[in-house]
């Protein structure tokens, strides 16, 4: 059966509903929906929706949107974390209908006797109305309302000026009698903490933070320095640390500095080579310390308001204890061996993939062993390392079992790969997912990805990170300090959600070699101790501008959201412009983005001044959050940005 009335294309729906939507708590979710049925009556819409807890449906009525079509739309707003359902319910509405009926005839110039079915059909809409127990307070202006429309001694217009008035047909939109009444299909959004969508990222690499000793050499850093580090980091303003593998580093196959082959006794391989005899995903490496000190560093984080995400890249060292425990998880070569990991081009000769198809029950458990152990340990969020090279069940499987007993576990999908697997794991249940930001460095690319991003916000959130260490974009290798400003300034106000790497806010930029994305003497394979206040001191530092960047993200709740970001037109290519509201607080911010990190460039900002909630002549206030300038703004404005002063207006918006 297909339902009385047509109910079509409800969103959000993820893969026809299998998966569910996501969203977080207090944010407004779209829902939309076609709605028809035959002839000439009107239909209406509501959402009927429930949060975990509810006893109760809670009823949202949509609007239609107009232009002749069968569109209708309401925004529902969750307020608890939590497995969310919603339905598009359709109903004939003989209320629009009669008050469209009546209002056409009396138009036409039709008469009582003509309009005598009318009129007594209205009295009998109204009188259900006001028989209803809890519409008592307005019952006795329904009364009126029907008994004039009854009363024949009086002309047309005077029998249905009340039924026309505003307060009975507010009375009669608010509590509508419903016809032919449909469910549509019930659908789901996973709703999530906020920092699911709103979040600055800061990578740091633990071992790196022991300094240097009195030869000038670098001593391997522990969780105690580690977490002397912090300060810093909490002070630029991010809320999550992002910490790759902890875990001890593989002996087998180790690789040297620059990604050789040839390690010294000394080099400390890649953390990514995880596993050796001293233990492997639920180990911490012994040069950091112990659990208990692991345990310190995340309490010293959340002291400080950050959260610590941690690695979960599930692949082996060849001495890592599963590799003889469990030789079945991974895949044996017809000469007995078992063939390292790749990422064509890359090859990963320090470590093995596992084999998921094999002994799923036992991987499976002992996966979700090691997540729930760090768990424990008070980890709240893992970044997963290249989920695309294991199944999509899988990841379905353990997100899903994981949020059963921990909801608030967040995931971030490292998975740098074709649309396809990106989207589809943010789909399966990954929270946060890694883009292609770092490779979209011109205006019509940025436009199309910032499009892009606003369409999968039903999927996941956009993580965009402005380098890692795997990615130094020739941007940013040939692009001057200038242009780590304007890549941080556009990471940090497109998406929700953003990433640095350290190291970005002392501009390292010099690739192993020409043509290629890896750091000359990558972090990856050896500890890079790095002196962050000297360069603070000598003005040979990105921080404050990083830091001033996440204070306005506070400050701005627009730039908390991601359904909202619009672009508008700017009359000169280096520029680029777009603006995010926030439909809860009404707050509604205007970013104006300079690309060339060389020269100062201007133009005419053209805004959407509708999409910010104005009409097209209304002018406003804009206060530029980097500057503290103000202007007076309207439809066509002016905008100049020279990147030694500033590389971006960050503009909120504020109404006359
Ligand atoms: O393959 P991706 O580009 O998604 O990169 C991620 O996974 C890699 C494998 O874990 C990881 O690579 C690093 O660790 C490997 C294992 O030790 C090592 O062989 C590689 O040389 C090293 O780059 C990469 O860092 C991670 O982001």
């Amino acid at each position: 059966m297909s339902g009385r009335l047509g109910i079509d294309d409800v969103s959000p729906v993820i893969s026809c509903g299998r998966d569910p939507a996501k969203a977080v708590v207090g944010e407004h979710i779209p829902i939309q929906a076609t709605v028809w049925r035959e002839g000439h009556d009107a239909v209406a819409a509501t959402v009927a929706w429930r949060g975990p807890g509810d006893r109760t449906t809670r009823q949202t009525r949509m609007t239609p949107l107009g232009g002749g079509l069968d569109d209708f739309a309401a925004a529902i707003v969750p307020d608890a974390e939590g497995m969310w359902t919603f339905r598009v319910d359709a109903w004939s509405d003989p209320w629009a209908t009669w008050l469209h009926a009546v209002e056409v005839k009396v138009a036409a110039g039709q008469g009582a006797a003509e309009l005598a079915n009318d009129l007594e059909s209205g009295a009998r809409l109204i009188d259900r109305v006001a028989r209803r127990p809890d519409r008592r307070r307005d019952r006795e202006l329904l009364v009126i309302s029907a008994e004039a429309l009854r009363d024949s001694d009086r002309p047309v217009a005077e029998r249905i000026a009340v039924s026309l008035s505003e307060p009975v047909r507010r009375i009669m939109h608010q509590h509508p009698v419903r016809e032919l009444v449909t469910k549509g299909k019930p659908q789901r959004i996973w709703v999530d903490r906020e920092r699911a969508r709103f979040s600055s990222w800061y990578e740091f690499f633990p071992r790196s933070t022991g300094g240097v000793d009195t030869a000038g050499e670098p001593v391997h850093g522990t969780f105690a320095t580690a977490t002397r580090a912090l300060d810093r980091v909490a002070a630029m303003g991010f809320d999550v640390v992002y910490l790759p593998p902890i875990h001890p580093v593989g002996r087998v196959n180790r690789k040297g500095r620059n990604n050789t082959l040839t390690p010294g006794p000394t080099d400390v391989g890649s953390p990514w080579a995880i596993g050796a005899a001293e233990g492997g995903h639920d180990a911490v490496h012994p040069d950091l310390g112990t659990m208990e000190d692991f345990k310190g560093f995340v309490a010293r984080a959340s002291d400080l308001g950050m959260e610590v995400a941690l690695d979960f890249a599930l692949q082996c060292a060849p001495d890592h204890p599963w590799v003889a425990a469990h030789p079945e998880w991974f895949t044996v070569l017809p000469d007995g061996t078992i063939a390292y990991a790749e990422n064509p081009p890359k090859k990963y000769q320090d470590i093995y993939p596992l084999n998921f198809d094999n002994d799923p029950e036992g991987l499976y458990a002992e996966t979700l062993r090691v997540v729930l152990h760090w768990v424990e340990a008070g980890v709240r969020i893992f970044r997963v390392d290249n989920p695309h090279t294991k199944p999509p069940d899988f990841w379905n499987w353990l997100i899903w079992k994981v949020k059963e007993t921990h909801p608030d576990v967040l995931f971030l999908s490292e998975a740098f790969t074709r649309p396809a697997r990106m989207f589809g794991l943010a789909k399966r249940g990954f929270t946060q997912y890694y883009t292609y930001f770092t490779w979209r460095t011109h205006k019509q690319e940025i436009i199309e990805f910032g499009n892009e991003l606003v369409a999968h916000a039903d999927d996941a959130t956009p993580n965009l990170f402005v380098n890692t260490p795997d990615i130094l974009h020739a941007s940013l290798q040939h692009g001057g300090p200038a242009m780590f400003a304007v890549r941080a300034a556009l990471a940090a106000t497109l998406s929700p959600s953003w990433g640095v790497y350290s190291g970005y806010e002392l501009f390292e930029h010099q690739a192993v070699r020409e043509g290629s994305e890896e750091y000359l003497d990558s972090e990856k394979y050896e500890l890079r101790p790095r002196d962050f206040d000297a360069a603070l001191r000598e003005g040979r530092s990105l921080e404050p501008w990083l830091r001033r960047l996440n204070e306005i993200r506070r400050a701005r709740p627009a730039l908390s959201r991601l359904r909202t970001l619009r672009f508008h037109h700017v009359d000169n290519d280096a520029l680029i412009a777009y603006s995010k509201t926030d439909p809860a607080t009404g707050d509604a911010v205007v970013v104006v983005v300079n690309l060339d990190p060389n020269s100062g460039q201007e133009g005419t900002l053209w805004l959407d001044l509708p999409l910010l909630g104005m009409d097209w002549t209304d002018r406003f206030i804009g206060r530029d959050e980097v500057t503290g300038e103000t202007w007076d703004w309207g439809q066509a404005n002016f905008v100049r940005l020279e990147p030694h002063r500033a590389v971006a207006h960050i503009v909120a918006v504020e109404r006359r």
